[in-house]
């Protein structure tokens, strides 16, 4: 079977294009009648994020019982290079996942499922790890999805106009993986290129030290890889980038088995990695999805009837999944393909099956906030006062904000500092690169009101950021009207309200607060059969927790501060125009 049979197989599994999501059952019984009965089977969702890796046991109404969290290493060996390795990550993931099963009846856990970033795993034709980097240390083996090493590549890339950039907004990304496989092929010759046997990203490295099994998820292929889940790899692509040696072999480097997400793969858990998951053997392993794409299962098929929202009588292409962790994904889907100049897709099947995904995204967002409020000079006074509070450091802040702002609305102390948060370039919806952040509004003040004002107009910054993506892709077709936020940056209420002030959207929160593990464990519930389809899982497991809706007054306000966004950007245009002028 070629590989575009085999997806098509699979997707024939799914719920024909654009049927209404099916509405949670709610009763007694088996798996697919639902369940009021105390529930009694179990799946792990297995989260990797950039900073940490997250574990949870999650029962089939989508209820965590337990979760766990561990930081994974991270190296910066020097500007724009960021690396991980497999071998941390993996240990991580076990750590994990043998606390929250601790006590558990193992036999009530039915699937396992991961999602990861998007980073690209390098290991040799045994699987051994190989070095990323100059210095040649193999315990390094992951270019990291923000790793911006690979710029060369990618304008070159670019300039072929290939017909795949078509389906990344137009133009392809330094994150993608492409242009990082070109790079090691440029500079790491002999010690990367000419002895890697596999190359992975990350979530399909997840699923294989799971089961053994080196198909890909077509989430990962679509989404970073150029594959299309209708006419699979265009040789022509990888020959006319002189990445044509990929092709040899039937693409067996980068994956020449492909599985929707959800599938089941091979006889599932295989016993080496069930010892050290602290997991029985045998259970459904799932083929994985990229992050963002997890956080867009747990949320955007929640059943919203009763909560007073506009998109209860829309389809559910009027919901927008905000992912926001390290960085801010928007997930759009679509019943045809939409194509939005510089917002990545639209890919096929790569989220919800029988739907297109539009991307839109932020590079960085959460890491921004961190960095602006950690460089200012009034942090360790904030640490100090937030640790003898026993508060973190944003719930500090937020309270502080709320004691300065007097009579006026909070987002109002803004009123003469804009950010333009594009301080890791703009992935959309300029999809430039080169693009850099600016703050205007500075004083001398070096206190801490200061840094609590520094950083709402940081949070303003990335909300008028996410409207720029709402505004293009409207104008592109999609008709938006409901925003479905998870993430680390979601468990902070002023990042929430902003959000809905600035789009002038209602901004929906689910009851499981890491919802991107819910989505980890829909796949495992699909792997293990217990639902029909990943539609079925997600309404019956997603469900809503609490909605904040825009603040109509400030409309105006806000209307203002998006003219001086938009404004800020064209001066750098022409700041750059000035200086490389002659
Ligand atoms: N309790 C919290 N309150 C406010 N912000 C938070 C909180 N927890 C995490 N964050 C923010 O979320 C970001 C990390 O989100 P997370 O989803 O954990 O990231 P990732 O998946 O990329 O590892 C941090 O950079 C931080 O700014
Ligand atoms: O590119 C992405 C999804 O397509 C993500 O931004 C990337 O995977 C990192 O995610 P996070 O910010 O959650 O760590």
């Amino acid at each position: 079977m070629d590989i575009q049979t085999h997806v098509l197989t699979h997707m024939q599994q799914v719920l024909p294009l654009a049927e209404p999501l099916p509405s949670p059952v709610h009763g007694r019984g088996t798996m697919m009648s639902g369940g009021d009965q105390e529930p009694d089977h179990y799946y792990v969702g297995i989260d990797v994020g950039t900073g940490s890796v997250r574990a949870a046991l999650v029962d089939q109404r989508g209820v965590l019982l337990a979760f766990a969290e561990q930081p994974i290493k991270k190296w910066e060996p020097q500007f724009n290079h960021h690396e991980q390795s497999s071998e941390d990550i993996w240990a991580a993931c076990c750590r994990v996942t043998k606390e929250i099963v601790q006590g558990i009846d193992a036999h009530r856990i039915r699937g396992l499922g991961f999602d990861a970033t998007c980073s690209l795993v390098v290991l040799d034709k045994e699987f051994h790890p190989l070095p990323v980097n100059r210095e040649g240390d193999s315990s390094r083996n992951i270019i990291m999805w923000l790793d911006h090493r690979a710029v060369s590549q990618v304008h070159r890339i670019n300039e072929t106009k290939h017909s795949v950039l078509q389906y990344v907004g137009g133009v392809m990304s330094v994150e993608m993986q492409a242009p990082k496989l070109l790079w090691l092929k440029e500079n790491l010759r002999e010690i990367c290129w000419d002895k890697a046997g596999h190359f992975f990203d990350l979530p399909d490295f997840l699923s294989w030290k799971a089961t053994g099994v080196t198909a890909r998820s077509l989430c990962s292929l679509v989404c970073k890889w150029t594959y299309s889940a209708e006419k699979g790899w265009d040789d022509s692509f990888w020959k006319m980038i002189g990445l044509e040696d990929l092709i040899g072999d039937n693409y067996n480097k980068i994956g020449n088995l492909v599985l929707p997400p959800g599938a089941s793969l091979g006889s599932g858990l295989i016993p080496e990695a069930a010892r050290e998951l602290g997991l029985p053997s045998g259970i459904a392993v799932a083929a994985s999805l990229i992050d963002a794409h997890a956080g867009g299962l747990g949320v955007i098929g929640a059943d919203v009837r009763g909560h007073g929202l506009t998109c209860e009588g829309q389809p559910v292409t009027s919901r927008l999944a905000v992912i926001c962790g390290t960085s801010s994904c928007h997930m759009g889907i679509s019943k045809d393909p939409i194509f939005v100049p510089g917002v990545w897709g639209p890919y096929f099947s790569a989220m919800v099956p029988g739907f297109w995904l539009n991307e839109g995204g932020q590079s960085v967002t959460g890491k921004l906030i961190d960095h602006m409020v950690q460089s200012h000079p009034a942090f360790p006074e904030l640490q100090a006062k937030a640790t003898a509070r026993c508060q973190s450091i944003y719930a500090y802040l937020n309270s502080h904000l709320d004691l300065i702002k007097k009579a006026q609305p909070v987002g109002f102390l803004t009123v003469d500092l804009h950010v333009w948060p594009d301080f890791h370039g703009n992935r959309s919806p300029l999809a430039d690169l080169t693009l850099k952040g600016m703050v205007t509004g500075l004083t001398l003040s070096r206190d801490l009101d200061d840094l609590a004002v520094l950083y709402l107009a940081t949070i303003q910054a990335i909300a008028f950021g996410t409207r720029f993506i709402i505004e293009t892709m409207e104008a592109a077709g999609h008709s938006l009207s409901t925003l479905f936020l998870c993430g680390g940056l979601s468990k902070n209420p002023l990042f929430v309200q902003m959000h809905a002030d600035i789009t002038g959207m209602p901004v929906v929160l689910s009851q499981e607060v890491e919802s991107v593990l819910v989505g980890a464990a829909i796949l495992g519930a699909c792997a293990s059969g217990d639902f029909a389809s990943v539609q079925e899982a997600m309404a019956r497991m997603s469900k809503v927790g609490k909605v904040v809706f825009p603040e109509r007054a400030d409309k105006k306000y806000y209307d203002k501060k998006y003219q001086v966004f938009l404004r800020m950007v064209e001066h750098q245009k022409e700041y750059s125009a000035i200086m490389n002028g002659s």
